[in-house]
């Protein structure tokens, strides 16, 4: 195509409200419904193809055991050694694609995703297999989506028109070059629209994929991968394989094609990838991108100045929403003695009063843990905090795994501020608050940034602005994203790009231009138009 194209502007996608008697949430209702009653079949989809391996497994819902949402067909070596097969073959087309082509695609995409059908199969199915409720379900999988697609398209634009100076007599190009060989898409069950991103954001840079999602998010991102089918994805740019993941990385790895990682999971995952990836270093055609966004301990620290109102609340929705299972959620809190005096019984009632329960029920505020390797680890670490000495749990700390994974909204208050969940990641809804006298700030802030090795998000709450400076300072490398004065989970795209590091990952910003960088591996060509004809300079042989 001739003619300097330009990417639509993006703008977030607005988020719906379901409000009681919409047409919106009547739909929602009716295809959760139909979803619920009617199981799905989930193949493997393989260079375009459906492929069914029989090698089954149930997906249940995790707020109701009884509840089989369908079956999934797992990818066994074979279906990994096609799928990187159907990656090479459609790399051959699919690399040399115009961007306006590649581009389109997922603007389709976004905006099919605006439309009822497919927003709410998505949500549905977000609510039911992965336990969200509906306003934590339509900001992931619906405006999320929509987001990382548009606001990626724009990033790429921006990307491709970044161009070196040419000197006089030559004209110089930046040619931003897919990798070369396939990416690995390894996505967690946390998030849908990660699942989305992980795979879309290295094809729309010109990539081919193997996508292997969570096996605990199988539905909803199958979802996806069928959206992007409908918006004209060719066969083999993504290639879907549920499975083991033992068993289907074994094969990934080995291959001399596997040109990336695009991780997003726990962070002793990540580092295993890591490990052997250098390992196989010497049998890779190139040296592969490797890119992991991982776990987090994210912190609230309030300053005496504190607005008890507005820390009550980040600290019940940072650590609550979505069963605390965001890597952002918020899971030790410090709090100085004053402020703790005037917010403690709000809090504790605040939480007492979650509404949890099946999601489908849109009063809700809580679904369930994903699944029960979640509810034991989660029941373990309440069983020990009953008994740990100056430890005391302030609300919640029940269990119930009778009909689904349910773990209370748990407010746990340590004196040891190195206590075991003031440190470790627990994924669940669990906050522990630690009590500070209140001229210790600056010893506070040192605690905080010492206590665990992830550095993903954190917020400070201060009406103060000197103090509000110092936690900037002091936590600088604490936190990929950081807060003043609001509740560290619910990044935007486009808004506040997403990722830390120390533990926490390779801070590549998912939903930026950091991050699509990193699928492409740039040529530079200089075109000189009048070579010269005789090697020596001028005035050579010349006093
Ligand atoms: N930093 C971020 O942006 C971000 C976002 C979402 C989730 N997370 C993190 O993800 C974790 C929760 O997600 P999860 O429970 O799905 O994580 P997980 O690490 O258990 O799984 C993530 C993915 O890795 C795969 N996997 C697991 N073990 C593997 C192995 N041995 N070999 C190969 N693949 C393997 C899984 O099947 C899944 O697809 C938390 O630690 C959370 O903090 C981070
Ligand atoms: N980007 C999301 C978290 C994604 C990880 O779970 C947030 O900011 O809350």
């Amino acid at each position: 195509m001739n003619g300097a194209i330009r990417i639509p502007t993006p703008e977030n996608d607005p988020i719906r409200a379901y409000a009681p008697g919409s047409e919106e949430r009547a739909s929602l209702k009716a295809r959760i419904e139909e979803l619920a009653a009617s199981p799905t079949e989930v193949p493997c989809i393989i260079g375009g193809e459906e492929v069914f391996t029989g090698n089954v497994h149930e997906m249940r819902s995790p707020h109701d055991h009884s509840l089989v949402l369908g079956h999934y067909h797992a990818a066994g070596p074979d279906e990994v050694r096609r799928a990187i097969e159907a990656a090479n073959d459609a790399w051959q087309s699919w690399s040399r694609t115009a961007w306006v082509d590649r581009a389109s695609i997922f603007l389709r995409g976004a905006d099919l995703l605006t439309g009822a059908k497919w927003r709410d199969t998505l949500n549905a199915s977000t609510m039911l297999l992965q336990s969200k409720t509906v306003f934590q379900a339509e900001i992931d999988a619906a405006c999320e989506l929509v987001d990382f697609w548009r606001f990626n398209c724009h990033f790429a634009e921006g990307i491709y028109a970044e161009q070196p100076l040419s000197a006089p007599g030559m004209w110089n190009r930046s040619e931003y070059r897919p990798l070369e060989g396939f990416v690995y898409a390894v996505s967690p069950f946390n998030f849908t629209s990660i699942g989305g991103n992980l795979s879309g954001a290295p094809a729309m840079m010109g990539n081919t994929v193997l996508w292997k999602p969570s096996n605990t998010a199988v539905l909803s991102n199958y979802f996806v991968m069928r959206l992007m089918e409908a918006a004209g994805l060719p066969a083999g740019v993504i290639n879907f394989i549920p499975g083991d993941p033992v068993e289907v990385t074994d094969v990934v790895l080995a291959s001399p094609d596997f040109a990336g990682l695009h991780f997003t999971g726990s962070t002793h995952v990540f580092q295993m990838f890591w490990e052997r990836i250098g390992k196989n270093i010497s049998q890779y055609r190139s040296y592969p991108r490797i890119v992991g966004e991982t776990g987090g301990k994210d912190f609230i620290v309030a300053h005496p100045s504190a607005d008890p109102d507005a820390l009550r609340t980040a600290m019940i929705r940072g650590a609550f929403e979505f069963q605390g299972q965001k890597c952002s959620a918020a899971s030790r809190a410090y709090v100085p003695r004053s402020v703790w005096d005037r917010m403690k019984d709000g809090l504790i009632e605040q939480t007492r009063s979650i509404a949890m329960g099946d999601p489908a029920d849109f009063r809700n505020f809580m679904g369930a843990v994903i699944d029960e390797k979640s509810f034991k680890k989660l029941a373990g670490y309440l069983e020990r905090a009953k008994e740990a000495e100056g430890v005391e749990i302030l609300a919640g700390g029940g269990c119930d795994d009778s009909k689904g994974w349910f773990v209370e909204p748990t407010l746990i208050l340590a004196d040891d501020p190195r206590y075991e969940t003031m440190c470790e990641e627990l994924f669940g809804p669990v906050l522990t608050i630690h009590v500070y006298e209140d001229g210790e700030w600056e010893a506070v802030l040192e605690l905080c940034d010492s206590t665990s090795p992830y550095a993903l998000t954190g917020a400070v709450f201060s009406d103060d602005r000197e103090a509000a400076r110092q936690a900037m300072d002091a936590l600088r490398h604490a936190a990929g994203n950081f807060y003043i004065n609001d509740k560290p989970t619910g990044a935007v795209v486009g808004q506040q790009p997403f990722g830390g590091s120390r533990a926490s990952g390779t801070n590549d910003k998912a939903g930026s231009p950091m991050n699509l960088l990193r699928w492409v591996s740039a040529r530079s060509i200089k075109e000189t138009f009048d070579p010269p004809a005789d090697y020596r300079y001028p005035f050579m042989g010349a006093e």
